[in-house]
């Protein structure tokens, strides 16, 4: 039997006021592999702790196949997790290990037919007579591995399995898991901070900042249609290059984007999703452009929906199978605080407006507080707050600046653009080299880090 779990609306308030889960809403349907990914202390483990039972919800509700499941107690989940320690007993046996909660379940039956099934799924045979001691850390995870299914439960719940294992053995083993639970087609919530390993294990990702969901969708959405300028960062290596730039939409030529001493210049007549950019004219935003969406090459060779750019060759990591070039373009790279620091920093108080708060503020001020604080910082602790031209202190909450920048932009790598090409071509620091960047493949997201293009599935309402 797999089983449904669903949060809605899901919070968890520990001791001291602290909320490290806000308003968590998610439907995983039976059969489905979900994984929670995030930065550290975002509430991940939390998140899987109250669907055990290990953690109560503070608010919200938690649903097992459509029945009220909060107060059930963990043995009446029938669900199996599996810690990154591998917790296994170290007085027993792998075989013990492995039986034990089958002996729990159900004491005097024989289990041995159970386990040594079990340990051939996991080709652990020849080590059912060792001791924890006497395994190496990926044995010792396919054991622990092995006492979760075992009793065949109806969701299994993974905290960063494979995070104390080396690369090579963390890889192996997670084709092992994902075609492990594809071949018992058990509902399994995952957690994990690495994007790559999300990417490869999830039907869907769900990816959590500050306690708060940005995103749910498949690997492939979340990749091609982030919502917000974290998704966009958090997820794909190299990361995303996010720039910052200025809208330009004269009434009688074409848009462009403004990036510091270049620009991008739009297509006239531009398409759909540029024309949304209109109302951004004169305005700050994010342009984030992944390594793949620019490629070198002179403008002569430029396909349709290609523009020019240069840059300046500032370093040239090369990788073997491809070669990562960072160039210096004149822009200006837009700061995303927790992907910079080692920590998420701690959630800033609210500031007040100082025109009073009527109904409408407090709406907005609640809809700020459901993105967890600012995505993106503009403001250049070096030449002060970011400028926005037509952006009066008139125009509201959502265009007020917020919190101060958190984390320097000095910590990041040389250049300003990363971008991707084969080995087989030959640069040198300091070439100045032309350009294509692919229109397709940008993205422009707002100066509070929300995705305006391509368009967002829901527009925003103009009064917001
Ligand atoms: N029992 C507790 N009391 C108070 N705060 C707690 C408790 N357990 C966790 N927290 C806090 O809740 C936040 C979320 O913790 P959680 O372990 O869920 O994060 P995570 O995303 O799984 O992080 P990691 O990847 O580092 O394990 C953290 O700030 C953590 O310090």
């Amino acid at each position: 039997m797999t089983r449904a779990i669903s949060l809605h609306d899901v919070s968890k308030v520990y001791a001291r006021g602290v909320r490290v889960v806000d308003r968590l809403t998610l439907d995983i349907a039976p059969g489905e592999f979900l994984v929670l990914l995030g930065p550290s202390g975002c509430g991940k483990s939390t998140v899987l702790r109250m669907i055990a039972g290990l953690e109560e919800i503070t608010e919200g509700e938690l649903l097992l196949d459509g029945e009220w499941a909060n107060d059930l107690p963990p043995s009446g989940r029938d669900m199996a997790m599996v810690f990154q320690n591998f917790a296994l007993y170290p007085t027993m046996t792998s075989r013990d290990n492995i039986g034990f909660p089958l002996r729990i379940e159900a004491p005097g039956r024989d289990h041995r037919p159970k386990v040594d099934a079990t340990a051939r799924m996991l080709g652990i045979e020849d080590l059912l007579d060792r001791f924890p001691a006497q395994l190496s850390g990926g044995e010792r995870q396919r054991v622990a591995m092995g006492r979760a299914i075992a009793r065949r439960p109806s969701a299994f719940l993974m905290d960063e399995p494979l995070s104390n294992l080396d690369a090579k053995l963390r890889n192996h083993l997670r084709a092992e898991i994902s075609k492990l639970t594809r071949e018992l087609g058990v509902t399994t919530v995952y957690v994990t901070h690495d994007q790559a390993e999300a990417m490869s294990l999830g039907d869907r990702v769900a990816v959590l900042r500050g306690g708060v969901l940005q995103q749910v969708g498949s690997p492939r959405e979340v990749y091609a249609l982030p919502r917000n300028v974290f998704v966009a960062a958090f997820v794909g290596t190299p990361r995303i290059n996010l720039l910052r730039g200025v809208v330009h939409a004269p009434l009688d030529g074409a848009m462009s984007l403004a990036l510091g001493k270049q620009c991008l210049r739009l297509p006239d007549p531009p398409s759909p999703d540029h024309q949304l950019l209109r109302v951004q004219q004169g305005r700050e935003v994010i342009v984030g452009l992944r390594a793949e969406a620019v490629r070198i090459a002179k403008p002569s060779a430029a396909r349709p929906g290609e523009v020019p750019l240069t840059g300046l060759v500032e370093h040239v990591e090369y990788q073997g199978h491809e070669v990562l070039v960072h160039f210096n373009t004149g822009s200006h790279p837009a700061v995303v605080p927790e992907l910079e620091a080692p920590r998420p920093a701690p959630r800033p108080a609210r500031r007040r407006r100082r025109d009073g708060g009527g109904v409408l503020e407090r709406i907005r001020e609640r809809a700020g507080s459901l993105r967890a604080g600012p995505v993106v910082v503009l403001d250049d602790p070096a030449n002060g707050p970011a400028n926005d031209p037509a952006d009066g202190s008139a125009n509201g909450p959502a265009d007020a600046p917020r919190e101060p920048a958190l984390a320097p932009a000095e910590a990041r790598l040389p250049g300003d653009l990363v971008i991707r090409t084969t080995p087989d071509i030959r640069l040198r620091h300091g070439l100045q080299v032309p350009l294509l960047v692919d229109l397709a493949h940008l993205f422009v997201f707002d100066r509070h880090g929300e995705r305006i293009c391509p368009a967002p599935a829901r527009l925003p309402d103009l009064a917001e």
